[in-house]
């Protein structure tokens, strides 16, 4: 993969072969996902998008009728199962033991249910320990997004955000995103809902010491991609935020 950084964003102890870790937390519909991506790919790093690994378990726990009140199946389930995913911004693809996953875990279903298994410590070690091995796979060059990114996984990331936006630009996005498919209830119980309940074992909503807070409610696509661009620069030329 060719590094082309925009000059003088990123000095020369960051340039190719030096770790890059760009963790982003935030609550569900901020934009984690699609400014990660492109954030990604105007740094030239790979990508990792941790909620479709909650995604893809919570789909193979449904699959093969495990109850997701079963703690300790579940977990079980984390530790056996083969998740494999595109790690560029360009890739979109979640394979479940070979079975292509891609669409059907972004499905309400499983947006309902998925925060039964990101609330399950055990399955949350294993994937933290997958998220960690990815990493290292890509070099340390790479853009990571969830929950708890910037406190758990990659607490010394070179770069950490929170990516935020008021409740009310939230919803309309995802309302924009599904193009409409779903009532304002569920909506809400998928956006506001989901936060409150995955919000019991992980703190998304508040930023911790050195990390630093990208509020996108004002801002459009690419002006959200310009600050958090600007945070990276900011984290490493001045590092974690005050
Ligand atoms: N600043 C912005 N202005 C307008 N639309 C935006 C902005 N940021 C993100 N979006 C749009 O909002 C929608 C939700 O974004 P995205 O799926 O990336 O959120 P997310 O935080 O990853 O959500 P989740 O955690 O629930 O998966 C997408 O359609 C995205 O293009
Ligand atoms: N690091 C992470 C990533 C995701 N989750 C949870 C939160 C969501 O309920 C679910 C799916 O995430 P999404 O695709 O909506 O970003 O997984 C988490 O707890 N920790």
């Amino acid at each position: 993969m060719f590094v082309t950084f925009p000059e003088p964003v990123i000095p020369e102890r960051l340039r190719l072969g030096k770790s890059l870790v760009v963790a982003v937390d935030g609550p569900s519909g901020s934009g984690k996902s699609s400014i990660s991506k492109a954030v990604a790919r105007r740094l030239g790093l790979a990508f990792l998008d941790t909620g479709a690994m909650y995604r893809a378990l919570t789909w193979h726990c449904l699959n093969g009728r495990i109850n997701l009140e079963n703690a300790a199946a579940v977990e079980a389930a984390a530790r056996t199962v083969k998740i494999e995913q595109s790690l560029t911004p360009d890739g979109d693809f979640v394979r479940v033991n070979g079975i292509n996953v891609t669409g059907p875990i972004r499905e309400p279903d499983i947006s309902k249910a998925v925060s039964a298994v990101a609330t399950n410590l055990g399955a949350r070690r294993e994937l933290v320990r997958r998220q960690q091995e990815i990493i290292a796979q890509c070099g340390s060059r790479i853009v990571v997004e969830g929950r708890d990114i910037t406190t758990v996984v990659a607490p010394r990331a070179e770069a950490r955000l929170i990516l935020t936006a008021s409740e009310e630009a939230r919803l309309r996005r995802r309302g924009l995103q599904l193009g409409g498919s779903q009532t304002q209830a569920q909506l809400r119980e998928q956006v506001v809902g989901r936060d409150a309940k995955d919000a019991t074992v992980v703190d998304f909503q508040r930023a911790a010491d050195g990390v630093y807070t990208v509020d996108s409610s004002e801002l459009d696509f690419e002006e959200t991609v310009d600050a958090v661009i600007n945070v990276v620069r900011r984290s490493v030329n001045e590092g974690p935020a005050a």
